[in-house]
Formats: C-alpha cells, sequence, structure tokens
C-alpha cells in the first residue's frame, strides 16, 4: 500500500514525501501524485525514530517493582526470583506493552535482551516495529547447562532467521559474572559464523569489574580482549567504569556503545564517561534498559537525562550537546544496528511526525534542541513503520486492551 505525507516539515521548508512498499521513493515540494492513502502533515516535523539500544522489554511488568537499590541486590534478590516464574506469555504480553509505549514514544526499533524470545518476537511482528532480539545466554559457568543453552541457541536462530524482515537475531551473553569463559568463546565463533551482533553488559558496575580481577585476574575489556570478543560485532551496554586505555582500545576494536544514563543513574551504577568515550571516537547509541531500573521506555526522556548527565559529569554545559545527543538516539543507533533510516529517498520509510503545536515545541528556533531539551513522548504524533501507520493522531489500534492485559498479567505475576 502506497502512502503520502503532504506538507511536512523537513528542515524549514513543507514537502512531500511519498511511500511505497516501505520505502521513501518521492522527497520534494507539490509532488504530482496520488497514493492510497494521504496523511496531511502540516504543522508536523518529520524526523526519524528513535532506536532504543539496549532493552529488556517485558520488563514492563515489573515496572515500579523494586526501587531503590543498587544492580546487585536488585537482581539477585528481586528480579531474579521473580523473572524465575514469568511464562512465554507473560512476556508476550509485557513485550506487547513495551511496544505500545515505544511507539507512542516514537521508537520504532529496539534491541532486547530477555527470557522467552519467542514472546516478544511475537508482540513485535504484531505490533509493525522493528527489533533486534537476543538469544540470551547465562550459563553461570554450568557446563552441563551451557551445551543445552547453546542447543537452544541455536535452534531459535534457525528458526527465526526469516521469520519477519522487521526482526533482527542477534546473541545475548548477559555479562562476564554470568557467563563462562567456554560459552563466551562459543558465542564469539557462532557471532562469525552466523553473521551476528553480540549484546551484552559490560563493565557497569564497580563490583563487576573487581569480581572480574578476582576471579580472570584482569579488568572485563581486557577479559573480552583475551577473548577475542572486542570487534565490531560488540555491542556493549552501560560501559560506566572505562579507563581511557579502555576507551582507546574499544575504539580500535571498533566496538559499540550503548549508553544508558537513566538506569546507570537509578541503580547507582556509575557515573559514565560518555563524552570522553565521544572523544576516543567510538560509536555510541542510547537505550533505556529495562523498565525496572528506568522505569521508562521514553527516548526522549532518556536524551535528556543523557545531555544533563554528561554536563554535571564533566562540570561543562558544552558536554554532549543537544545534537550529539540526538544523532546518538537516531543515526548512531541506527548504524549500530544496520537500519536504512533518514528521511532521504531510498531510505526505508519509517519515521515520526512530531506536532509542533505543542506547548513544549513552541518557539522552535532550533528543532533539535526541543527535542532533545523540551519534548516528551506525547509530542510524537504519528509513528511511520516501514511504510506503515503504526500511529496516527497518537491513537494505537488495539492499545486499550494490551493495557488491561498487561495490568491483569503484572498482577498475576507479584501474585504468585
Ligand atoms: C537474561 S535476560 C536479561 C537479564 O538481564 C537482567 N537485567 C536487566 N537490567 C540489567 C542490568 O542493568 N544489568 C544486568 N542485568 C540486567 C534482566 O532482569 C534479565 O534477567
Ligand atoms: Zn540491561
Amino acid at each position: 500500500m502506497s502512502l503520502l505525507l503532504r506538507n511536512a516539515v523537513l528542515g524549514e521548508t513543507p514537502t512531500d514525501l511519498f511511500i511505497d512498499r516501505g520505502v521513501f521513493q518521492r522527497i520534494g515540494p507539490d509532488l504530482d501524485i496520488s497514493a492510497d492513502k494521504t496523511i496531511d502533515a502540516a504543522g508536523k516535523a518529520i524526523v526519524p525514530p528513535l532506536v532504543n539500544g539496549h532493552t529488556h522489554a517485558a520488563m514492563t511488568l515489573l515496572r515500579g517493582y523494586a526501587d531503590d537499590m543498587e544492580l546487585h541486590t536488585w537482581l539477585t534478590e528481586h528480579i531474579w526470583p521473580l523473572e524465575a516464574r514469568l511464562s512465554e506469555e507473560d512476556v508476550y504480553v509485557g513485550s506487547l506493552l513495551a511496544c505500545l509505549e515505544m511507539i507512542k514514544s516514537g521508537t520504532l526499533f529496539f534491541n532486547d535482551m530477555y527470557w522467552h524470545f519467542e514472546g516478544t518476537a511475537r508482540a513485535v511482528t504484531e505490533m509493525g516495529l522493528r527489533a533486534a532480539l537476543s538469544s540470551v545466554f547465562i550459563d553461570f559457568g554450568d557446563a552441563r547447562t551451557a551445551e543445552d543453552k547453546q542447543r537452544r541457541c541455536l535452534d531459535l536462530l534457525a528458526t527465526y532467521k526469516e521469520v519477519d524482515p522487521r526482526l533482527q537475531c542477534a546473541l545475548g551473553p548477559h555479562a562476564v559474572y554470568t557467563v563462562s569463559r567456554k560459552s563466551l568463546e562459543w558465542i564469539r565463533d557462532i557471532a562469525e559464523e552466523h553473521d551476528l551482533l553480540i549484546h551484552m553488559h559490560v563493565a557497569e558496575t564497580r563490583k563487576e569489574v573487581e569480581d572480574c580481577m578476582a576471579e580472570h585476574g584482569k579488568r572485563p575489556v581486557a577479559y573480552l580482549d583475551e577473548l577475542g570478543l572486542l570487534s565490531p560485532r560488540l555491542v556493549a551496554c552501560h560501559a560506566v567504569w572505562l579507563t581511557p586505555e579502555e576507551m582507546e582500545l574499544l575504539a580500535k576494536r571498533g566496538v559499540n556503545i550503548v549508553h544508558n544514563p537513566v538506569s546507570n543513574m537509578k541503580l547507582c551504577s556509575g557515573t559514565s564517561p560518555v563524552e570522553s568515550m565521544r572523544q576516543h571516537g567510538l560509536r555510541i547509541g542510547l537505550g533505556t534498559d529495562g523498565c525496572s531500573s528506568n522505569n521508562a521506555l521514553d527516548m526522549f526522556s532518556e536524551m535528556k537525562s543523557a545531555a544533563l548527565a554528561a554536563k554535571v559529569a564533566t562540570g561543562s554545559p558544552k558536554a554532549l550537546p543537544a545534537d550529539a545527543v540526538w544523532e546518538m538516539a537516531t543515526a548512531q543507533g541506527a548504524a549500530i544496528f544496520n537500519l536504512n533510516h533518514g528521511i532521504t529517498e531510498g531510505a526505508w520509510a519509517d519515521c515520526l511526525l512530531v506536532d509542533l503545536d505543542q506547548p513544549a515545541m513552541v518557539p522552535c528556533y532550533n528543532l533539535t534542541s526541543n527535542l532533545v531539551y523540551a519534548a516528551s513522548g506525547g509530542c510524537v504524533d504519528t509513528a511511520i513503520c516501514n511504510g506503515e501507520v503504526l500511529m496516527q493522531k497518537r491513537h494505537i489500534p488495539g492499545e486499550e486492551e494490551i493495557i488491561a492485559r498487561a495490568r491483569a498479567c503484572a498482577r498475576r505475576l507479584v501474585a504468585g
């Protein structure tokens, strides 16, 4: 089905955009063309969608479940015991809620790592956005479970390789403290063989670094380098506890970073050297992390937090300026996950129409400044993915039912 957007604000000027077969076919003023559906986009800025570079979508069900504690206690005493009770259906319902929240706040691609991969895959396909789903790997050093998990991981990759072009598969070794050396080596080889990204929590807390030193005699970055995991395949999330030498090495190896400022602050994991990483030339995307450590999936709020936290951390208002944060949340994230993003002819027809009549968007001296420092997800009027309208005038078909199902599911889960 073809789609015509009339008079969208692109830069300073109103522009028409003709979309067909999921791609921007023509962009220009007053296009002499008709389409199956036309949207009047006057008064709306057209921008690329936001890319959530690291999350655990179904953790929406755990929003507000265990707040105000550090990572280790949070995970081991609260989150993991509850996650052990999750079914694939729960993950499906939690992921539906996550997709709803993300579309409503302008995110049309997310990089996920969670249990019951199939549940999240089903939700993504039904909701129409894009995602990279990692086949989770945790073996706690147990060789017998490692073999079962490797088999399951290969099964998932084989099953999902061609299920939906909007879904990418990735490998998800959770962290150096949950995955054995042997399994990390296996993951490195499988990633190479199947041409996959490796999605991992890296150097998130001081405890992770100290424990890694105690167990392997090396900090996480050096340990991963020894295992041959530092490469452009690696999507290293959090990356809080890095020395300048480690940043240099990560940049040399072409490792991708995903910065998670809200989660880092809420779990008090540490102050990310994000401005320094930028100066080292690292490619950095932005992510929310899961809904139990954030507690939302709104990338607008993440962008503002990233900019403000970097200024406080460096003592300079020039750190992480609005343009840089916007790039992290859009083009840099898109580059990490090989997304053909951009409002240009030939790019995938993934875009947002942002309502310039919302109070937070007025006046508009600088669109990027407003998007990063003033806007919220509520300023997104329309979301289009692969040429399909997922949300128009802030309405998504079926949203009331998703909310009711998620509420009931969370209630059941917590009741035990
Ligand atoms: C095995 S699926 C992912 C696993 O990771 C847990 N998790 C969520 N947020 C974090 C974080 O910031 N650091 C480490 N682990 C995290 C999630 O609850 C799942 O168990
Ligand atoms: Zn995480």
